[in-house]
């Protein structure tokens, strides 16, 4: 059995408008490989062929399912795309996107990255209305209200949709031979728009629109609903709602050479090691400097670790090399045999670690099962202490905007202080950055959900009572 146990990455969209004919999805298969990271359970894309749309999506990478496209001329003037990782509905062909239907305002496909909180009621009165539902994805939801709506046209019947719906969209939609792309007034998920030679792209990330070499691109407005056809693109704006961008995209989920929010990836990551070097200036005071080096996690705490480095004025070391052919972590049954799955990923420099004193970094914990592998690993190869450091607070509350997090009892630092959890994984210290630290390293920080640290959601979420209970820690801190 394989089967994924950490932080779901959520999806990633695009969407390509060209005013000539051109091979739409092969122009589509690059902004989508270039997304891979965001979603590599399913893919697949729709596009316009002659007066019809259609969509071919199948379990798997961008590569495996999308590179047939690579052959052969398929002239279009417009495509969506989509790779998906499942936050709502299971792994499962039928939930696969773009979700394409043919209704009475037209062929409309939907591209989806994000979750929407509030599907319960609305999915109930539609299924009352007689409305049968194919997938168990919260995505299809938007197209039976589009469908459902008495409003005269398409256009004024997503409107009309996206007033009722609360949660995360970044969406791209292919109405007939229109393109739509709108991100919720929340502005929970990145989203972009590029313009070259007559062709309008839209990519949730900027590495999306690099790939195509789209220089002048900009990013979708919260709440912006961008129409684009034969004649340009037009927006308008849903009701402005506060900004509530998801801060784990800086953190972890968005490629370093991306701009997200209009921030660099890479550099906010570099900011956040310097943040937790700062806090550990007094560590440093005490315990002196000597035989230190600064290793990262590959390849999730590189920016990070060379942020802490630069700031503490220690060594950047490529203490452990990442085998790239192994894909994500899997559940296995047995310790031994998670053990061997990490073993497989992360190797250790034994000549770089031997006799030092290591800094290792990495952007977060989740269950704490890489973490207690790692120091296991960097002892084994002769570590003489290990230091871990987290360039995230501590995640103790789940995701309802797009990110799959295991439930309170199963996060580490839910039953577990840094110290205690140090003293489970064998490392001679943990520390977390602090929220205060993550708030102080951005710009505007009252415009970014923090919510899986804090637990203060933004929006009403459907928190089950279970969820609400306090935790183990929760119960020690109060005692
Ligand atoms: O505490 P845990 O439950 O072990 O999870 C935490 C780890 O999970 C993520 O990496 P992951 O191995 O999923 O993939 P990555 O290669 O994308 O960093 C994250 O970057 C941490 O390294
Ligand atoms: N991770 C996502 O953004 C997924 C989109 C949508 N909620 C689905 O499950 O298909
Ligand atoms: S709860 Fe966490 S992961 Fe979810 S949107 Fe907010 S910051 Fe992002
Ligand atoms: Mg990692």
């Amino acid at each position: 059995m394989i089967h994924e146990e950490k932080l779901g990455h959520y999806c990633g969209v695009a969407g390509v408008f060209s005013e000539s004919l051109t091979n739409i999805p092969v122009k589509l298969f690059f902004p989508l490989f270039s997304l891979q990271h965001r979603g590599q359970e399913s893919a697949g894309i729709a596009y316009r062929k002659e007066d019809k749309t259609v969509s071919y999506r199948d379990l798997g990478m961008v590569s495996q399912v999308l590179s047939k496209y690579l052959d052969g001329e398929r002239m279009s003037h417009c495509g969506i795309g989509h790779v998906r990782y499942s936050t709502h509905g299971g792994n499962k062909l039928e939930n696969a996107q773009p979700l394409l239907v043919s209704c009475n305002k037209g062929d409309i496909a939907l591209a989806h990255n994000g979750n929407l909180t509030n599907t319960q009621p609305l999915k109930e009165e539609l299924v009352s209305a007689g409305a049968i539902f194919q997938t168990t994805s919260d995505s299809e939801l938007i197209l039976h209200m589009i469908s459902h709506s008495r409003k005269p046209t398409f256009q004024e019947a997503l409107v009309e949709s996206l007033q009722k719906i609360e949660g995360a969209y970044s969406l791209v939609l292919l109405h007939d031979d229109t393109m739509i792309t709108v991100r919720d007034p929340w502005g929970f998920r990145p989203l972009y728009i590029g313009k070259k030679d007559g062709m309008t792209v839209v990519g949730s990330e900027t590495c999306a629109l690099d790939i195509l070499q789209i220089t002048d691109y900009r990013e979708v407005e919260p709440g912006e609903i961008i129409i684009t056809d034969q004649y340009g693109s037009r927006s308008s704006f849903l009701t402005p709602k506060k900004r509530n961008h998801c801060a784990f995209e800086l953190i972890y989920f968005a490629r370093p050479d991306s701009d997200v929010y209009n921030i660099n990836v890479y550099h906010q990551r570099k900011k956040l090691g310097k943040e937790l070097a700062i806090r550990d200036e007094e560590f440093f005071a005490q315990t002196g400097k000597e035989d230190t080096i600064v290793v990262p996690v590959p390849d999730s705490g590189n920016s990070a670790a060379l942020g802490y480095a630069e700031q503490a004025g220690l060594p950047f070391e490529l203490g452990m090399t990442r085998n790239h052919y192994t894909g994500r972590s899997f559940i296995m049954p047995t310790t031994a045999e998670r053990e061997l799955v990490v073993r497989m990923k992360l190797h250790p420099v034994r000549k770089t670690i031997a006799g030092k004193r290591i800094i290792l970094v990495d952007d977060s914990l989740v269950r704490g099962t890489t973490a207690k592998i790692l120091v296991k690993l960097m002892k084994e190869a002769g570590a003489r202490e290990v230091h871990l450091r987290l360039s995230s607070p501590e995640i103790r509350w789940p995701c309802f905007f797009g990110i799959d997090i295991p439930t309170r009892q199963e996060l580490i630092s839910n039953t577990l202080t840094p110290d205690e959890i140090a003293n489970f994984i064998d490392a001679d210290s943990v520390t977390f950055l602090t929220i205060e630290d993550l708030q102080h390293s951005l710009d505007s920080p009252e415009s970014y959900c923090f919510a899986c640290f804090t637990g203060e959601y933004p929006i009403r979420v459907p928190l089950k009572q279970t969820e609400r209970e306090r935790t183990l820690r929760d119960t020690k801190e109060h005692q």
